[in-house]
Order: C-alpha cells, then structure tokens, then sequence
C-alpha cells in the first residue's frame, strides 16, 4: 500500500489485490455506514494498493476535518482523474495543495464572497423566472403531473455559465449547451470513487479501455473551455462584459494567474455548480409534494407573507434572506440529502494522532457526510425531514453538505442565496402538490432517492409533481417585472 498499515486504528476486511473494494460495492457511503457499526466510526480500508482512513460519525469528521484542519488541507491524486483527464487542467476541488492552489483558490473565494455574489443576483432573477415560467407553462393550473428535472437542469447549466462568463449561451447555441453537459457527466463519473478500479488497481491500467475514454473526454472539455474562455475576453476587450465570476478574476491585479490556471477556475465553476444545486432544488421541490411537504410549505407561506405582507417577496428575496424558516428550510434539503454522500476526498500534509494512532502525512481521508449528517448522537431524530431543528441558534458546522475545514465548499454562499431564491419564488407562486398519478410520487428515503450511487453527485430518481399557481395574476406580473429587468440588463 501507499503507506503501512497503520497501528491501533481498526481495519476493514479485504482481500489481497484488491483490499476491500469488493465489500465496498457501488454505494460507498451505506457499505461504510454498516462498517462502522462493526468497528467503530474511524476505521482504515484498503482499496487496492491505497491506504484510506474513513470517518462516519458528525464528531470524529468534526476533529479531523476542523480540529486538524491545517493537516487535512490537500487532496490525493488519482490515476484516471489526475493523469488522463486533466493530466494539465485540474480544478480546485481535486487539485493537490500548492502554491498553483493556494492562488487559483484565493482569486475564486474573493469572486465568491458576499459582496460579489449580490452582483450576480440579477443573473439568478433571470435564470429563475425563465425556470418558473417554464413550470407555469406546462402546469396546467395544477391538473397535470410534471417533471421538473430537465427545468431545473438547464437552470443549473444556464446560471454556471452566465455566472462564469457574463453572456447567456441558452437560446443561441444548443449543441454547445448539450455537449458540456455530456462531457461534464461524464467527467464526473470518472472521479467517483467507486467506479474506477484502477485508480487503487495499477494491474488493471493495461486494459485501456477507460483511460481512452478518458482521453477523449478531456479533448472535448478543452474545445469548449476555450472557445467561451476567448468570447469573454473579447467581451472584456469591446467593454460589453457583465459582472461574472471569470471577469472578476482577469481584472483583478492582485491575482497573479497564467492562462492554465484560469481555465483551471472556469472548468472549476462550471463543474462545481452542474449538478449540485440543481439536485438540491428538485430534491427539496420532490419533498415539498409530499403530504408533510404540505405542512411545511403553507407554513413557509406564511412566514414569507408576515415578513413581506405587501406582495414582493419574489424581488425582495434577491437582497437577503429575511425569512428565518426558509433559511431553515434550505439547510434542512442540504443535510437530508447531503448530494455528496462522501464529500470529496482528502490527503494528509502533517501526522494526526487519534486514540492513539498515529496516522503519517500522505494519508488519504474520505468524509462519509450522508453518515455524519445522519449520526443520531449529534442530530435528533435524523430520519426525520424537521427544518425547524435549524431555527433559533445552531452552534458549530450546521451540516457537511459542504464539506467542513480548510478545503470546505467556497461556492456555499452562492449555493444558498440560490436555493432561498428558489424557494421563495416557487412557494409564493405555487402550491406544489403530489402527483395525480401515485406512482410517479417523489421517494422521500435521503438514500433510496439517488439514481446513481456510484455517481459524485446524488442524481434524483425521476419523479412528478403539480403546481397550481396559488394566484396567477400575481405570478403572471413578477414573472413579468423579471423580464423586464432581464432586458435591461
Ligand atoms: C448546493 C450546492 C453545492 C454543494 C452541496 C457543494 C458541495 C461541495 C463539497 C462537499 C465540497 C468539498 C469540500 C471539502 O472537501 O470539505 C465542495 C468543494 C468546492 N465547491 Fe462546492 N458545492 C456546491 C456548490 C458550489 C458552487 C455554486 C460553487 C462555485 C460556483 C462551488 C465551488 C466549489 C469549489 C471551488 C470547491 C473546492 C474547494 C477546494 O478544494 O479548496 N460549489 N463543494
């Protein structure tokens, strides 16, 4: 293995060769899970030649990755990711820490703090009324059953790219749009865990099939990246840019970055907002139809109109997040469903010691954050879909949706201004109901939902739903005052 077995800390069952990859499955988080039950919440696996050592409770995530976070600060390199689909071009997320990191990490944190996400919330108000108007189309006033999936997936795409470049790709080119989410699915299967063998099996590198299909993958990325990285230039150089989070970074003279490094942060933001927000906006709207969902949105209603009894919740929302349960409501969606079941991987820079072992530097660390947000000695009654455990004075790390220390997700205040606006606007507009059909109803289970769980990100399992405009002349004028905005924008 990478490093030896190390001494005191239990160890999962394995196999020569292939250590315990077998007992893993394709569902990492729920094979660890029963694990743990076994030998405790911190225990070492082997898979393949490397030496892991998971956490799967909320307190022992919480000393590794808060109390040692200066020592958990980079991220291991894997064969199939690191050296054949982005053997030049890493993202932040799985970029080891160096001084390359360090500053493509400080310019994207700087072009996603507070100040510069409030210049983004015009591209939020536009994406999110094409995406309701888009529901309002197809409701039929709440009589017919719909998916919202592939709404909510262009959503997603749209805003990655508007936020990134400045100009709306949507309507003008659909091939190009089709293409990225292709090639950015399938890039995120060859960094799951569980689906690349090779990564811990270097024998089976000889069979080259994956690693061509990897190959391929990056050439694609390459074309597209380019091609849109160039158009903002131009937009930059003719002074017709808008405020974007690439914008933000060429213009800004204090980040000292070449040209790799840039189209490091570009493919960064478009693959770190894909599939996270979107799965959970459907997944929270999945929950919402369900007969407890009924509960909670009449009593977000309510809560809305009592902070805006004058009707413009839908603008004011853009501003700030005035509506204490809503807020709730957000981090509930992201603790319950927790979309990165094993957050992204880790490598030690310093040796932690834990109940007395000692683990060296250069050891590889996986959260498994399903488990640590569902630990019932932190959270009470973790099955439960409750946001009100989120009011009133939450102490420490609400959640690891986002991951937790060092490395922690730096796109969260975007993700969450997002996931409020969302909300907002879909519950004053509507009431979402289950489906005529009992069928197609929304799987509620945070686990049994995902489509793919060998998969980075949760994928929502298709379901359907009704929206019946709680008063169409209202949406109909907000909808409409968004339009406007758009167009003079
Ligand atoms: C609800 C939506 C999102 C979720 C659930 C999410 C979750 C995560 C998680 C679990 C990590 C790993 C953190 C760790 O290792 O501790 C991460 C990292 C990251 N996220 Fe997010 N994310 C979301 C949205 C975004 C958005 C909108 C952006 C930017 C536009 C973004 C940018 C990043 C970046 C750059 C990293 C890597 C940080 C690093 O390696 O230093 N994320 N995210």
């Amino acid at each position: 293995t990478d490093i030896p077995k190390i001494h005191g800390l239990p160890e999962a069952p394995n196999w020569p060769v292939f250590g315990s990859l077998f007992q893993l499955g394709e569902n990492h988080s729920k094979s660890l899970s029963k694990l743990a039950k076994k030998l405790g919440p911190v225990f070492q696996i082997r898979m393949g030649n490397r030496r892991i050592v998971v956490a799967n409770s909320y307190d022992s995530i919480k000393y590794f990755w808060v109390k040692n976070q200066a020592a958990l600060i980079s991220r291991p390199a894997l064969h199939t990711f690191h050296n054949v689909v982005s053997s030049e071009v890493l993202s932040i997320g799985t970029s080891p820490w160096d001084e390359s990191c360090k500053q493509r990490r400080k310019a994207a944190a700087t072009a996603l703090n507070k100040p510069a996400v409030q210049t983004y919330m015009p591209i939020i108000d536009h994406e999110s009324y094409i995406a309701i108007n888009e529901i309002l189309h197809e409701c039929q006033d709440g009589k017919a059953d719909i998916n919202i999936i592939p709404h909510l997936q262009r959503f997603a795409l749209n805003t990655s790219l508007t936020l990134n470049y400045g100009t709306r790709i949507a309507s003008s080119d659909d091939a190009l749009l089709k293409e990225i989410v292709t090639v950015e699915g399938a890039v995120a299967q060859l960094r799951s865990a569980s689906n690349n063998w090779q990564d811990y099996v270097p024998l089976l590198r000889i069979f080259p099939a994956r690693s061509n299909e990897a190959a391929t993958i990056r050439q694609r990325r390459d074309r597209y990246l380019v091609r849109l990285l160039n158009g903002l230039k131009k937009d930059i150089a003719n002074g017709v840019d808008k405020p974007c989070i690439t914008g933000n970074i060429l213009k800004d003279p204090s980040a000292k970055l070449n040209e790799t490094e840039i189209r490091s942060i570009c493919l960064t933001m478009i693959s770190a907002a894909l599939e996270t927000v979107p799965a959970n906006i459907i997944l929270g709207i999945g929950y919402l139809s369900s007969p407890h969902g009924q509960e909670i949105q009449e009593r977000a209603y309510r809560e809305i109109l009592d902070v805006y009894p004058n009707g413009d919740a839908w603008d004011r929302c853009l501003d700030e997040e005035q509506v204490p349960y809503v807020t709730a409501l957000y981090k509930e969606i992201l603790r319950y469903y927790t979309v990165h079941h094993m957050s992204l991987p880790r490598r030690s820079v310093q040796e932690i010691e834990y109940e007395g072992s000692r683990i060296p530097a250069g050891t590889s660390f996986y959260m498994n954050a399903f488990a640590g947000d569902y630990d019932e000695n932190h959270f009470e009654d973790p099955y439960q879909f409750n946001p009100d455990r989120y009011l009133g004075d939450v102490d420490g790390t609400p959640h690891y949706a986002y991951g937790a220390g060092t490395r922690m997700c730096i796109g969260a205040h975007l993700a969450n201004r997002e996931l409020y606006t969302f909300l907002v606007r879909l519950i004053i507009g509507f009431r979402i109901l289950g489906p005529l059909n009992k069928e197609d109803a929304a799987i509620l289970d945070g686990m049994e939902i995902n489509a793919r769980p060998t998969g980075l990100v949760v994928q929502p399992k298709m379901f359907k739903c009704r929206f019946e405009p709680r008063n169409l002349e209202d949406l109909k004028r907000w909808i409409d005052g968004s339009k406007q905005r758009a167009e003079h924008h």
